[in-house]
């Protein structure tokens, strides 16, 4: 490729960067106040107060695959601000796992997540940007973790819970399920990040459709969509669909190195955030000088591998 050609996206990045200095009158509109950036910290110690279920991890090195539980079933699976703070920990947790490939995510009892707990939502009136800081970084801690990652979706996924889903890197839904943007119809727009996810996903048209219409999709209409990835057959019951979930992600993106894996992850996070054609061609660059001559290379020259 010639060297214009190679900066030509560049160049168009750089014009498209200069779209993004919004208006002023926009930008007061959406910004409000300018404050201060929150500190996490401060805001942790607040959220831990708000009592009510939990998060469970299962990290299993053999397979390299995780399961994260929503348990909060009495309230379908709806997020306290306790089990705000113990997403953010397991996070961490799984930020640093060398074994680990994939990661599920998924509810107790056959429901994935109906948002945040009213009860708790009720009790935060006073904390709605602080929450929100704080789920912005934990949910794109999630969505950037070197591990591939699926969100299982049986029952109910509204508000916060289909927000939840959008920080995974796929979606695998039960056949009778449910999923919504519902914010709108609360009176809110998103609080835990989706706009600027679905917009990254889907472009601009299909966020706004999904964000402003406040549908609740079956499964089939949110696989159209392209919300979701993979549907469950009818036959199964809830905790089959969380085994059949491991194994479609397992089966499907987790076969390979562990490290290699989360390199492969790493990068296209990396391109993904880095906006600079030039500077993710290095981070390329620099994975595969990691691998090439290795030993996960040379075990597949040796197998004389042939890819029917
Ligand atoms: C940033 C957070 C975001 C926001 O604030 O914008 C949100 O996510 S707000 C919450 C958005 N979610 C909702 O508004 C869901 C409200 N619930 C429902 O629509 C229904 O419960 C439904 C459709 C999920 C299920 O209806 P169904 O008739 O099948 O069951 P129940 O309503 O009897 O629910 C069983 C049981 O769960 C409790 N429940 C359900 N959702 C929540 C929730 N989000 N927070 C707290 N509790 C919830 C429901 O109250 C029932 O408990 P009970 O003690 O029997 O009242």
């Amino acid at each position: 490729m010639s060297a214009l050609a190679s900066i030509v996206p560049y160049l168009g990045l750089t014009a498209f960067r200069r779209l993004l200095t919004l208006p002023k009158a926009l930008a007061a509109r959406l910004m409000g106040s300018t404050s201060s950036e929150p500190n996490l910290q401060t805001i942790r110690e607040e959220l831990e107060k708000f009592e009510g279920g939990s998060i469970d991890l299962e990290m299993d090195d053999q397979s390299g695959i995780a399961i994260m539980m929503l348990n909060n079933p009495r309230r379908l699976n709806s997020l306290t601000g306790k089990m705000m703070v113990e997403m953010a920990n397991h996070i961490t947790v799984l930020e640093k796992w060398s074994a680990g490939k994939g990661l599920v995510l998924a509810g107790v009892s056959g429901n994935f997540c109906s948002g945040g707990d009213l009860t708790f939502v009720r009790k935060a009136l006073h904390y709605g940007e602080e929450m929100a800081a704080f789920q912005h970084d934990t949910l794109t801690r999630l969505l950037n973790l070197p591990l591939v990652s699926v969100a299982l979706l049986q029952g109910h996924t509204l508000g916060g819970g289909a927000e939840l889903c959008t920080a995974c890197d796929f979606r695998v839904m039960s056949s009778s399920a449910r999923v919504g943007f519902v914010q709108i119809k609360m009176g809110l727009p998103t609080g835990w990040g989706a706009t600027t996810r679905l917009v990254r996903l889907f472009g601009r048209q299909k966020a706004l459709a999904l964000l402003t219409s406040g549908k609740v999709f079956s499964a089939e209409e949110a696989q159209n969509e392209g919300l979701v990835d993979h549907i469950l057959s009818y036959a199964l019951h809830p905790e089959e669909e969380l085994s059949v979930c491991k194994n479609w992600l397992a089966s499907n993106y987790c076969q390979y190195d562990a490290d290699l894996t989360q390199t492969v992850k790493a990068s296209v996070v990396h391109c993904d955030i880095s906006g600079d054609l030039v500077d993710s061609l290095k981070v390329e660059r620099k994975a595969f000088g990691k691998f090439w001559g290795g030993p996960a290379q040379k075990a597949a020259l040796d197998a004389k591998i042939k890819h029917k």
